[in-house]
């Protein structure tokens, strides 16, 4: 899998609004905020089940209700699809189960 550079970085970035580039990690970050700690966990346990099927497993962070995840594939050194497609998953998951945006707050 091919680091994301240059153009197809920014196109893959620009496709992704609620995520913002780490460059010094060549990964994307999103914090979310959940109701409370059960519905925080409930989304770790569906994407933690979705990170195995997927076999690419985010970098996280769990405090109460609050989730914050980074992606990058280690192997590849920076970003690639494979961060991407698993990012528009949370995107499509998350909203569901009531996350919201920690910056929102
Ligand atoms: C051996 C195993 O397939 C690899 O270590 C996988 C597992 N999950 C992974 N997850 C992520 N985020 N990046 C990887 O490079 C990666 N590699």
């Amino acid at each position: 899998m091919t680091k994301l550079e240059g153009p197809a970085l920014q196109a893959a970035l620009a496709q992704l609004p609620a995520w913002t580039f780490d460059a010094e990690r060549h990964a994307i970050r999103r914090a979310l905020r959940f109701a409370d700690f059960n519905a925080a966990f409930g989304f770790m346990t569906r994407a933690a089940l979705e990170a195995e099927r997927r076999d690419h497993h985010p970098e996280w962070f769990n405090v109460y209700n609050r989730v914050d995840i980074l992606f990058s594939t280690h192997d590849a050194g920076g970003l690639t699809e494979r961060d991407i497609a698993f990012a528009r998953w949370v995107d499509a998951t998350a909203p569901a189960m009531g996350a919201i945006d920690e910056r929102n707050r």
